[in-house]
């Protein structure tokens, strides 16, 4: 039996307990990395077993659908990365109690749930757990994640959550508490520049483009601007300010932007989205009846 958690993705094993698109994220950036050998990851989720045949075909990692398998995968792994929704957290995770040994390091990515709570259902105050949150560019190894530890986490443990999410992308510690303001910002954030790409490519073909010459334009639009503030360090509002020309075409579209409030709108979006995260933990407590 494992006594203590590698801290090196490739001498882990980990086991990945939901299946679903941030599953299938973060473990198609391990291995297209070549962090780890996929024998090295297995996979288990509820019901869908074409899911996991699916994962097996594209990426080669061990599919686990039999009950006594999934207790045993479960019991062995090294890490054990929590991917279901926040409504089938609770009754996953009470799952777990007869299961888990005390070094085996928990990685939730479940947005809203909190560590106090994943220890309570698991049953073991002292148990390792990471909060992570992960946003679905770690696909493209192009991923942010904001990064909490329990205090039972070992050095050991922190530099393999660290690679983990590195290797998907960056990574960035914060306290606990600030997790549901990074789900607000990176977490759900690709959903607010695609909603900003789907309006830019229907305003482009309102005005006459035809809809594949929008959306191109758009998308390298986009590309651009990111690569922009990533590549020269200077601050998006100083960017701004050089396509502005004073009186031009750019000062009248902010302008009408800010007739719509664009900035008030998008502050009361992402801190709608850290309440509504803490709304999901809130309501896993009171399902798993711990408030
Ligand atoms: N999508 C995103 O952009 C992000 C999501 N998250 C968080 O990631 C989590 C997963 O989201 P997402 O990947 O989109 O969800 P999906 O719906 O794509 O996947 C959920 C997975 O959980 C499995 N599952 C449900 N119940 C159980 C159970 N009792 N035992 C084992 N597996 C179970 C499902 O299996 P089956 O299909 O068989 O029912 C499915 O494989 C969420 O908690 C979300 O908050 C975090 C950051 C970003
Ligand atoms: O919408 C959600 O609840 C999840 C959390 C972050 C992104 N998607």
């Amino acid at each position: 039996m494992i006594q203590s958690t590698p801290s090196l993705i490739s001498d882990a094993t980990l086991c990945f307990y939901g299946a679903g698109s941030m599953a299938e994220a973060i473990l198609r950036g391990l291995v297209e990395a070549k962090l780890t050998r996929p024998k090295n990851i297995s996979v288990m989720n509820r019901q869908n077993a074409d899911r996991l045949l699916h994962l097996e075909k594209q990426y080669g990692i061990v599919p686990v659908t039999t009950s006594a398998l999934k207790d045993e995968a479960l019991s062995a792994a090294d890490v054990i990365v929590l991917g279901m929704k926040p409504k089938d957290a609770s009754e996953a995770i009470r799952t777990l109690r007869p299961l888990l040994r005390p070094e085996q390091l928990v990685i939730s990515v479940i947005a809203g749930l909190s560590i106090s709570t994943i220890r309570h259902l698991i049953g073991r105050e002292q148990q390792p757990v990471v909060r992570a949150m992960p946003n679905t560019s770690s696909t493209i190894r192009l991923g942010a994640t904001g990064i909490s530890f329990s205090d039972s986490v070992t050095p050991g443990q922190r530099e393999l959550a660290h690679a983990i999410f590195d290797a998907i992308g960056i990574s960035t510690v914060v306290d606990e508490p600030l997790i549901e303001a990074v789900t607000g910002v990176s977490g759900s954030g690709p959903a607010y520049v695609y909603y900003l790409m789907e309006a830019m490519i229907d305003a482009g073909i309102k005005l006459g483009l035809s809809p594949e010459a929008a959306k191109r334009l758009t998308v390298q639009t986009v590309r651009g601007a990111a690569e922009m503030v990533n590549s020269t360090g200077e601050d998006p509002g100083e960017l701004r300010r050089k396509v502005t020309s004073p009186n031009g075409s750019t000062q009248a579209a902010i302008e009408k932007l800010d007739q719509f409030s664009f900035q008030e709108g998008v502050n009361e979006a992402i801190a709608r989205c850290a309440e509504r995260a803490r709304e999901m933990g809130e309501a896993i407590r009171k399902e798993a009846g711990l408030d």
